[in-house]
């Protein structure tokens, strides 16, 4: 069946243009519309496959607007515009188009941008539409397990974390009884783990006394139909002293969603989404509420059946222990460390995705922990049990990329003497983690795509393709948009690739985790190292917070793993290099870009470290007051070092 496309362009000859190539290319035209309004009477009358939206229009409205009810109307997209405007242009970004094409384009270029654009659609609904019936099918069962009112909602609050964002979600009864409170809370702490916010954790959060928190309940408003607020639009905010503003205040939140649901016996239950980020919830997060509401309905019933029937065990106080709970529907990361919410709405969209063959795109600076997000999407599918199998592509010579890859036949080429598997086969049945795609090389490019395209590899030197059954998860650290505008990335690829984007957040940017990671890394070093870890010292943790880790996870494991090495195992760690000496502040300024960067730095400090002590000791080793004693570590441990490190014992003597 043709593809039915509507065309919103305000120059005549190039929608004229449009008109005719996509004719031919056999595209059923709905309609040309030179203003958002026109568009918008096209729309009324039949819903297209395809938009194609020029930026600037006739009238008031952008393409940009229309584009934001596009997406609500789950209609795909892609812009043709003259418009180079930087800033123009990341606002476009933000309305996440299905592609881009800049005017004047090539005939040939439109027909693949809307290929891909199709591809990239059908391909994201078909998805959203097996996770939306995972969810039903988990409510369903959370609802009906024999559970009480608190862990039915916590499994809850797990189960839409990658559905819904949110940083502390709540449900309860409306409007508000001023006698009894029943809501309940939970505030994400972490991937999979929540902190349970009721009446007394309230009284405690606000500093409120049980009077003043009653006026804010009785001046709490009831929503009779599901409704967004955000710090961003401040006319469409609750009232001040009401539950909303004071929970908004207290947890630092800046937006909110409500969904009110009616189960019954003339009740309605509100679910409410706090998140920390201004703007977060739109419409189309409302409308796949509705989609839901009917086990959202179920749920709430079974919960306030459960809170009307247990009021007295309701009152127990909560022991400490049992406040933060891990709903653990997620194990898949488990050594992925930090509770931000920029890393959690990382995870959240790596959980969404692991479980399908789509390809991923990890972005991120050096040493965010691509490498290891991508692992755990391997871990969290149904390749599981399959190989993970590592390829980094800066790492190859360009000559070698295409063997290696797709693998070579006996004869190939001088050196090749005898016929040898690439990683695309040696990751049969599993993932395939492209570490540092930017790199590739554009012939590669050009056959990777056929890869991903056709599921199907060429041997070099070969005559007949290999089917492959193959998830591939790439990375970048590269922008690979600039790329691609610079010609150094082919455009059909990176949207080939960026079907799943998952962006991860430099450390400067998420400073909570820094501790929670140092402390994770103490612990492990010293495991390592066989020795006592006595926590970080005040000194080092300062330090830390106030430096800006340009080397960024990566670093910081360098920085507590040389402060362990060099540690007396009596004390808590100290830093041992000056974060901002001359050395480091030359690499801020221009960034540490390579593990050999930060290896390299590391060295040099233990090295210093280590002739300081053999200095002392005159090259001594063992014995008491040895060198190793010094250093608590074991001689042999210290002896091997001083070789990796190039030390001679004998230069101290
Ligand atoms: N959240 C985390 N918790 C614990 N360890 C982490 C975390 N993120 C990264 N790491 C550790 O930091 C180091 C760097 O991570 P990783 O290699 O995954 O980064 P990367 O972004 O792939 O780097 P590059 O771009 O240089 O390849 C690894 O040793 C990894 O185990």
């Amino acid at each position: 069946m043709n593809k039915k496309l509507l065309i919103v362009e305000d120059e005549f000859i190039v929608a004229n243009d449009l008109q005719l190539i996509l004719t031919q290319a056999g595209y059923h035209i709905i309609g040309i519309a030179a203003s958002v309004g026109e568009a918008d009477t096209y729309l009324q009358q039949q819903t297209p496959d395809l938009v194609i939206l020029d930026i600037r229009l006739n009238g008031k409205r952008s393409g940009i607007t229309l584009a934001r009810k596009l997406r609500e109307d789950n209609i795909a997209f892609i812009y043709v515009s003259a418009n180079s405007n930087q800033k123009v242009l990341e606002e476009a970004k933000t309305t996440e188009p299905y592609g881009f094409l800049v005017k004047p384009f090539r005939e040939k270029d439109l027909l693949i941008t809307l290929d891909i654009a199709w591809y990239r659609h059908t391909h994201s609904l078909e998805s959203k539409l097996r996770n939306e019936e995972r969810l039903q099918s988990l409510l369903t069962e959370i609802c009906n397990e024999e559970s009480d009112a608190q862990s039915k909602f916590l499994k809850l609050a797990s189960a839409m974390q990658s559905f819904i964002p949110f940083d502390f979600i709540a449900t309860g009864v409306r409007p508000l009884n001023g006698e009894r409170f029943t809501d309940i809370g939970y505030l994400r702490v972490g991937f999979d783990e929540y902190q349970h916010i009721g009446e007394k954790e309230l009284l405690t959060i606000t500093g409120l006394s049980n009077s003043s928190f009653y006026a804010v309940i009785e001046n709490s408003p009831a929503d009779s139909h599901g409704n967004i607020y955000s710090s961003e639009a401040p006319n469409n905010h609750s009232p001040n002293n009401s539950l909303q503003r004071t929970l908004l205040d207290c947890l630092r939140m800046e937006s909110y969603l409500v969904f009110p649901v009616s189960p019954g016996y003339g009740l309605s239950v509100h679910y409410f989404f706090y998140s920390r980020k201004p703007g977060i919830y739109s419409k189309s997060h409302l409308t796949f509420l509705h989609r839901i509401k009917q086990c959202l309905e179920d749920l709430a019933e079974k919960i306030i059946y459960y809170e009307t029937s247990t009021s007295v065990e309701k009152d127990r106080p909560v022991s400490p222990e049992k406040k933060k709970n891990k709903a653990e529907f997620y194990p898949g990361f488990k050594s992925i460390i930090g509770n931000h919410h920029l890393l959690l709405a990382a995870l959240d969209l790596a959980t969404q995705v692991a479980p399908y063959n789509t390809s991923v795109l990890i972005l991120g600076e050096s040493g965010t922990g691509k490498e290891k997000v991508a692992q755990s999407i391997h871990e969290l599918s149904t390749r599981k049990k399959g190989p993970f199998i590592k390829v980094n592509c800066a790492a190859i010579p360009e000559t070698l990329v295409e063997s290696e890859l797709f693998g070579h036949e006996k004869g190939a080429f001088t050196g090749a003497i005898e016929k040898r598997k690439g990683k695309f086969e040696q990751a049969e049945g599993g993932t395939i983690f492209l570490d540092e795609i930017g790199e590739l090389p554009l012939a590669i490019q050009m056959k990777l795509l056929r890869v991903l395209q056709e599921r199907e590899i060429e041997y070099v030197g070969g005559h007949s393709p290999v089917k492959v059954n193959v998830r591939v998860v790439a990375a970048t650290n590269r922008n690979l948009d600039k790329e691609v505008a610079e010609g150094r990335f082919r455009l059909d690829l990176y949207y080939r690739l960026n079907v799943f984007p998952i962006t991860l957040p430099p450390l400067r940017e998420r400073k909570t985790d820094i501790e929670a990671l140092t402390v994770f890394f103490g612990n492990k070093f010293c495991k390592e190292f066989d020795k006592p870890f006595n926590g970080i010292s005040d000194a080092m943790i300062q330090k830390i917070y106030a430096y800006d880790w340009p080397g960024n996870i990566r670093e910081l494991e360098n920085v507590v793993e040389q402060s362990v090495v060099l540690n007396d195992g009596r004390s808590k760690l100290q830093l041992m290099r000056d974060l901002s000496s001359p050395a480091f502040s030359v690499i801020g300024k221009t960034g540490i870009n390579t593990f050999d960067e930060v290896k390299h730095i590391q060295q040099e400090t233990e090295r210093e470290y280590i002739t300081s002590i053999l200095k002392k000791t005159k090259g001594r080793i063992r014995g008491v007051n040895g060198a190793a004693e010094l250093l608590n570590i074991k001689p042999t441990t210290l002896e091997s070092k001083m070789i990796r490190l190039n030390i001679r014992k004998q230069d101290f003597e």
